[in-house]
């Protein structure tokens, strides 16, 4: 498994995309399709960027009954992606149910994409979980408990923050995979995140993937961003 910096292709437009990927294409970075690209542009805009080599997350969060999401992830893995995701509040059966689709709807002799966990939202905080979840326990405890029941699923990883990277390692295993969005480079601005740190943190909490979207695609220059993104989690990575 590599460790990368993964660029958040949050725009609706293929013009917007394009003067985004442009200036990155050399560069080839992983990218993650979300639902604002994949709900205009679907699987053909999938297939397109996976021919012009990029990695790919295909970050739709599946959430809904096992059967529903079984069938989803069986028409998911014909894309041939990298990396998809679920929700893990969806509970065991349905992380179970999204590995066997993917399983058995990919072509055979293909590698399965990583089936990631989301834990909980980084746009979420202690306040939050608390008063409008309802889940009264401390937030990296929460996050363990998901971390560890999409382990015991069969998930090869989570998406949480960087705060709770660490933590999730030691109660799975060392290979179980952390991506963490919720990355900000100093002094931007977070927006609607809540557990942020920037990518020199991430990579000191134990994050191996760090997924970008603002910070690079908001700056004036998204290049520049990306390259300063690139450059403080490989230093990062070689002091850890
Ligand atoms: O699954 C995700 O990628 C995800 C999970 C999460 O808990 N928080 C989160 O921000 N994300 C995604 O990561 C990206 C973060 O974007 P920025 O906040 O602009 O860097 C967005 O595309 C989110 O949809």
């Amino acid at each position: 498994m590599g460790h990368s910096v993964i660029v958040a292709l949050d725009v609706s437009t293929t013009e917007e995309l394009q003067s985004l990927l442009n200036p990155l294409k050399k560069a080839q970075p992983y990218v993650k399709i979300g639902m604002e690209l994949y709900y205009q542009h679907g699987p053909e805009l999938v297939r397109q960027l996976k021919a012009d080599g990029f990695r790919i997350f295909l970050d739709l969060k599946l959430h809904d009954i096992p059967s529903t999401v079984y069938k989803a992830m069986r028409g998911l893995a014909k894309l041939h992606v990298d990396m998809v995701n679920v929700h893990a509040a969806g509970g065991k059966d349905m992380m179970c149910a999204a590995i066997q689709g993917l399983e058995e709807g990919m072509a055979p002799g293909a590698s399965r994409p990583l089936c990631l966990a989301v834990t909980q939202l980084t746009s979420t905080d202690q306040q939050m979980l608390e008063k409008e979840l309802h889940i009264k326990m401390p937030m990296e405890q929460v996050v363990n408990a998901y971390g560890l029941l999409a382990y015991r699923s069969g998930c090869d990883g989570v998406v949480c923050s960087p705060q709770e990277a660490r933590a999730i390692k030691h109660v799975t295993s060392q290979q179980f995979v952390t991506v963490t969005p919720g990355i900000r480079l100093a002094g931007d601005a977070k927006n609607d995140q809540k557990r942020v740190a920037t990518p020199q943190e991430a990579r000191q909490l134990g994050s191996d993937f760090i997924v970008v979207g603002r910070s690079i695609t908001q700056a004036e220059d998204p290049f520049a961003a990306y390259e300063r993104v690139l450059n403080e989690w490989s230093e990062a990575y070689v002091n850890a």
